[in-house]
């Protein structure tokens, strides 16, 4: 009983402690600070500084209405919302880049205010206009219109080295057909919280087999700092998306390995459970014309419903019978998720 009378003076004294009459400059000077700096701020900090008064009260929860409603701050066509009926966990923090990105490339980015701010003013620095990712000497093609078998576009003969889209330096634009997977996501999706995996990603409308639905946006890692982040995320038990691609090179006995780690920053793609049966999403690798590095992209792998998970097979190895256990709740489920030496 005591208890709650003293919970409910402590919230009326809270609610009290605005601004006194005459200090109204000063509250305007605070207000147009805080949308300055609020959306900068990590999801404990922003709690914490919603509790000092209730103009930054009423930011602070602004902010988190408009983080909850769309996870890809404007970068993607549709808003792509968290939806969470298991606990009071608004959204998962992290900072969005729709494609892959250097490491070091950015550090901060606001999220949350003015409706207004695209993330583009502070853009990560894309890969693919990056000079170290172009190949020295590469063929660009120069068609005016889309390119298509009937074309003569020399990109296309490159599709029996894996899948091939135009790349930067091309002459074509970006309406061309074969650059399906560079127009960011165009399907809309949500990210629902379960009990068991954690956030995971949903259709939120029918989706076709055969569609480009994402890549997998994130920092691009060398494996020593991969390995060093996996033993720091493991030390923290962090719910880590460290993804390590082998491809094994046509041409002698050659692997390339890529390490994109979209923990810190990356796409919607972070949040895609693991399936043992393989999921619905098939994952390809593919380049742009003058890139080295491929993209890791997912299609649909067959006919997806509206609401329905999206997921992939994570990799066949699990070193241990420890591992962390699996709910993909498939037939064939191993129940433990897979896991290798990163
Ligand atoms: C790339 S994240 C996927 C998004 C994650 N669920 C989240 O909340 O951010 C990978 C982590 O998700 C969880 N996860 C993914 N697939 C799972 C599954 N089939 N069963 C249980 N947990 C899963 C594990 O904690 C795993 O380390």
């Amino acid at each position: 009983m005591n208890n709650k009378r003293e919970k409910t003076t402590k919230t009326n004294n809270q609610n009290d402690n605005t601004f006194e009459g005459g200090e109204e400059e000063q509250q305007r000077a605070l207000i147009q600070c805080a949308e300055l700096v609020l959306p900068y701020l990590h999801q404990a900090d922003l709690a914490s500084t919603s509790l000092t008064c209730k103009a930054l009260k009423n930011i602070s929860n602004f902010i988190t209405l408009r983080r909850s409603s769309d996870a890809s701050r404007s970068c993607e066509d549709f808003p792509i919302p968290f939806i969470n009926s298991i606990d009071n966990q608004a959204y998962s923090y992290f900072i969005y880049s729709p494609t892959q990105i250097l490491s070091t490339a950015v550090q901060q980015q606001p999220w949350g205010y003015d409706p207004e701010a695209r993330t583009d003013m502070i853009n990560p620095v894309r890969c693919s206009d990056t000079f170290l990712f172009r190949v020295e000497g590469a063929r660009w093609c120069e068609c005016q219109r889309g390119c298509d078998r009937t074309s003569g576009c020399p990109c296309l003969d490159y599709v029996e080295f894996g899948a091939w889209e135009c790349g930067p330096g091309c002459g074509c634009g970006s309406e061309c057909g074969n650059r399906v997977s560079q127009r960011g996501i165009l399907m809309k999706l949500k990210i629902v919280k379960d009990r068991r995996k954690g956030w995971g990603l949903h259709a939120a409308e029918f989706i076709r087999k055969g569609k480009f639905v994402c890549e997998y946006a994130g920092e691009l890692l060398l494996t020593k700092e991969a390995q060093s982040r996996q033993q720091i995320y493991d030390k923290l038990a962090l719910s880590p998306a460290l993804l390590v691609v082998k491809e094994h090179l046509p041409s002698r006995d050659l692997c390339m390995r890529m390490n994109i780690d979209a923990t810190r920053v990356g796409n919607v793609a972070r949040f895609i459970n693991h399936s043992c049966d393989g999921g619905n999403l098939a994952t390809t690798l593919l380049r742009s014309s003058g890139s080295v590095l491929p993209r890791v992209c997912f299609f649909s792998s067959r006919d997806i419903q509206n609401d329905e998970e999206l997921s992939f097979s994570y990799g066949d190895t699990r070193l241990n019978n420890q591992g962390l256990p699996c709910f993909c709740g498939s037939s064939c489920c191993f129940g433990i998720l897979p896991s290798e030496n990163t």
